[in-house]
C-alpha cells in the first residue's frame, strides 16, 4: 500500500529539479534547504519491501499489503543536522515493474537490497538485482546496502547470518538483519535508512546554494547597471 503516488512523470521532474537548483527564485529560496534523496528498494517478491519502507514512512507494519504494482513512493522527512532530507522509497514488484524499470532506477541516490531470511532463493537472486542496477548505470559510487529481512521468524531461517555477511563483504555493502514485523526492531529500520542518509549526506555535493545578502545586493546592482547601459 503507497502512502504517496506520483505520476511517472512527475517522479522525474522531482529530482531533475533538485539535482540542478539554480538560485533564482522565491520559490528556490523556499527549498533552497530541502534535499531529496531518491532511496530504491529492490529484491525478489513478498521479501517484505513494502512492510520495510512503510514500517520507516509510517512507523507501524503494515498488516496486509497488497502486491506493488509499478512502484510505490513513501516519503519521510528527517532532521539531521538541522537539515530537512527528504527521502523517497520507491518499492517495485518485478511482474508488474516492466514499464517502470527505466524510471526506477533513473538519478537513484543509494539502492536496498532486500532478501528473505526464511527464502534462501530470494538471497541467491541478491546477485542478479546487483546486476540489474548496474546494467541501468548505477553509478559505482550510488552507497548500496543489503537487508535481510523477517528476522523474526527464527525457526524458518533458510539464510545464515555468516552466509549474508559473505555475499556483503564480496560487494563491500554493509549487511542489515532485522523484521519489519517486530516492533522492537523499529529503531533498527529507522538505522538502516538513517545510515545511508549519512552516507548520502556525505558522498553528495548536495548542499544548495543559498545566497548572501552581499551577492543578492551585488546581483541587483549588476541588473541595474545593465539596464542603464541598455541601448534599446
Ligand atoms: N513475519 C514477517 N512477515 C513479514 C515481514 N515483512 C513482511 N512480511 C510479510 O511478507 C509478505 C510480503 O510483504 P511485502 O512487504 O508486501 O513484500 P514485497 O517485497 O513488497 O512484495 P512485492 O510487492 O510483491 O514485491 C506480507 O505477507 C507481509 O506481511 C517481517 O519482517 N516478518
Amino acid at each position: 500500500m503507497a502512502i504517496e503516488k506520483k505520476p511517472e512523470d512527475e517522479f522525474d521532474t522531482v529530482f531533475s529539479q533538485n539535482d540542478s537548483l539554480e538560485l533564482s527564485s522565491h520559490h528556490d529560496y523556499v527549498t533552497a534547504q530541502t534535499r531529496i534523496f531518491k532511496i530504491i528498494v529492490i529484491g525478489d517478491s513478498n521479501v517484505g519491501k513494502t512492510c520495510l519502507t512503510y514500517r520507516f514512512c509510517g512507523g507501524t507494519f503494515l498488516k496486509n499489503p497488497e502486491a506493488t504494482i509499478g512502484v510505490d513512493f513513501r516519503e519521510r522527512t528527517l532532521e539531521l543536522d538541522g537539515e530537512s532530507i527528504k527521502i523517497w522509497d520507491t518499492a517495485g514488484q518485478e511482474r508488474f515493474r516492466k514499464s517502470m524499470v527505466e524510471h526506477y532506477y533513473r538519478s537513484v541516490h543509494a539502492v536496498i537490497f532486500v532478501y528473505d531470511v526464511t527464502s534462501l532463493s530470494s538471497f541467491e537472486s541478491i546477485p542478479e538485482w546487483i546486476e540489474e542496477c548496474r546494467r541501468h548505470c548505477v553509478g559505482p559510487l550510488v552507497p548500496r546496502i543489503m537487508v535481510g529481512n523477517k528476522c523474526d521468524l527464527r525457526d524458518r531461517r533458510e539464510v545464515p547470518t555468516t552466509a549474508a555477511q559473505c555475499l556483503a563483504d564480496s560487494y563491500n555493502f554493509p549487511l542489515f538483519e532485522t523484521s519489519a514485523k517486530e516492533p522492537a526492531e523499529k529503531e533498527h529500520v529507522d538505522a538502516i535508512f538513517l545510515t545511508l542518509a549519512y552516507r548520502l549526506k556525505s558522498h553528495k555535493p548536495l548542499r544548495l546554494k543559498q545566497p548572501s545578502e552581499s551577492n543578492i545586493r551585488q546581483l541587483w546592482n549588476q541588473r541595474e547597471q545593465e539596464a542603464a547601459t541598455c541601448q534599446c
